[in-house]
C-alpha cells in the first residue's frame, strides 16, 4: 500500500469487452471475458499477461474509452457507466507518451492545471519535474527529449492534476532494457511519493514486480491470479501462471514423466539448476535434488554449464557448474543437480 485514502477505490465487476469481427459475418472478438478486480485507494496494481490477452482492453474499459459489453466499473462505490472519460478524474499514460509537440516541457506538464493561478501552476510544474528527475527541463522543446525523458514528462503531466486513479498502458515498453529497469524503479518511487492509486499494464514480469503492490496475471481475457509479488512467485496458482512467470521444470504433482505441474508440484525457474560438486553440502529439504545424465555441455559468459536429463522426470534442464570450476562432466556421465532455493515455487500450494 502506498497511501492512506479512505474511499474504497476502483471496483471492476464481471467486465466483458467485445469487438466486432473484422469482416462481414466474422465473429465478435471477446477481449475481456468477465474480469472482477479491486484496486483499493493507495494501491498500485499491475495487470500482467502476454500480448493479446486483453490487458489494454480492460484498461480502456476502466478509463471509459471502451464501453463494456456487460459488467460494471465503479469508483468509491459509484457506477461510472454514465461518466465520460474526462469526468472520471483518471490520468492516462501510454507507451509513446503522446506529448503535445508544439508545447515545451513545462507547457506539457501544466496542461491539466489550467484552473490554477500562474504562480501555483509554475510551482506545481517544478515540483513534478523534480519528482520525475527532470529539474530545470521546463523550457526544453519536447522534440529534443530522449525516449526515457519523454516518458518522464508524460508521467509528470498525468500526475500534475492529482488523478484519483492513474492508468498506465505499457509506459516503458518502447525503451531499451537497462533504461526500462531504471525507469521502473523511478516510476515506483514517484507513485509512492504521491500516494497515487494506479493500474499498470505490462507484459514484463520483472517490471510488474518492481512497480506494483499486487500483480494480476491475465490470460485469454481472464484473471488467473491476483497476489503480492512474493506470494505470486513463491506460490503460483497453476502451471499456466508458473510458466508465464518463467518456471520451466515441474517436478511431481501430476501424471506422467515431465508432464506434472498440477497442485503441489515444485516448479524450478529457467537457470535455476546447478551441478552439485562432491564437496558441496547436502541442500536442505526445500531444495529438490535429482540425479541426471549429461546430454551436452558448453560455456556461456565464461562459465561452464551442462544440459542434463533429470531422473525420473525425463526432462532436459540446463545446470551451471559450481563457481571455481573443477572437471566439466562429459555427455553420458551421471551427475547430481540441485535447484537453487530462490528458483523454486510450489504450484497451487
Ligand atoms: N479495436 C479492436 N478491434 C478488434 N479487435 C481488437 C481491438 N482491440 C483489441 N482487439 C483484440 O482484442 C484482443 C485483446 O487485445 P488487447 O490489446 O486488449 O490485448 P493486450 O493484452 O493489451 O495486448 P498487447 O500487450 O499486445 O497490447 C486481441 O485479440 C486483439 O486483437
Amino acid at each position: 500500500m502506498t497511501g492512506t485514502g479512505t474511499g474504497s477505490g476502483l471496483a471492476v465487476r464481471d467486465v466483458v469487452v467485445r469487438y466486432p469481427g473484422a469482416g462481414r459475418g466474422a465473429p465478435a472478438v471477446t477481449a475481456v471475458a468477465g474480469v472482477s478486480v479491486d484496486v483499493p485507494v493507495g494501491e498500485v496494481l499491475a495487470l500482467l499477461g502476454p500480448s493479446g490477452c486483453g490487458k489494454s482492453s480492460l484498461l480502456r474499459a476502466v478509463a471509459g474509452l471502451e464501453p463494456p459489453a456487460s459488467g460494471a466499473v465503479a469508483w468509491d462505490g459509484v457506477d461510472l457507466a454514465a461518466v465520460p472519460v474526462h469526468r472520471r478524474g483518471f490520468g492516462l499514460v501510454f507507451q509513446d507518451g503522446q506529448l503535445f509537440p508544439h508545447r515545451d516541457v513545462a507547457g506539457n506538464v501544466a496542461y491539466g492545471l489550467r484552473g490554477l493561478p500562474r504562480d501555483a501552476r509554475a510551482a506545481r510544474v517544478a515540483e513534478l519535474l523534480d519528482l520525475v528527475g527532470l529539474p530545470g527541463y521546463d523550457r526544453r522543446p519536447v522534440a529534443t527529449l530522449s525516449g526515457g525523458e519523454r516518458q518522464r514528462v508524460a508521467l509528470a503531466r498525468s500526475l500534475a492534476p492529482r488523478p484519483r486513479l492513474l492508468l498506465l498502458d505499457e509506459p516503458l515498453s518502447a525503451l531499451d532494457r537497462s533504461l526500462r529497469e531504471r525507469l521502473a524503479d523511478d516510476l515506483r518511487r514517484a507513485l509512492v511519493a504521491t500516494a497515487t492509486t494506479a493500474l499498470f499494464v505490462t507484459h514484463d514480469q520483472d517490471e510488474a514486480a518492481t512497480v506494483a503492490d499486487r500483480v494480476a496475471v491475465m490470460s485469454a481475457g481472464r484473471l488467473l491470479q491476483v497476489d503480492e509479488p512474493e506470494a505470486l512467485w513463491r506460490r503460483p496458482a497453476s502451471r499456466e501462471v508458473a510458466e508465464f512467470l518463467g518456471y520451466r521444470t515441474f517436478l511431481g504433482g501430476g501424471a506422467g514423466a515431465g508432464s506434472g505441474g498440477g497442485s503441489g508440484a515444485l516448479a524450478v525457474a529457467a537457470g535455476g539448476w546447478r551441478v552439485l560438486g562432491p564437496a558441496d553440502p547436502e541442500p536442505g529439504p526445500a531444495t529438490p535434488v535429482r540425479a541426471a545424465v549429461v546430454a551436452d555441455r558448453r560455456t556461456r559468459r565464461g562459465r561452464a554449464e551442462v544440459d542434463a536429463v533429470l531422473e525420473p522426470e525425463d526432462v532436459r534442464v540446463t545446470a551451471a557448474l559450481p563457481a571455481g570450476g573443477g572437471a566439466v562432466p562429459e555427455p553420458g556421465e551421471r551427475v547430481r543437480l540441485a535447484a537453487e532455493a530462490g528458483a523454486v515455487a510450489v504450484v497451487g500450494g
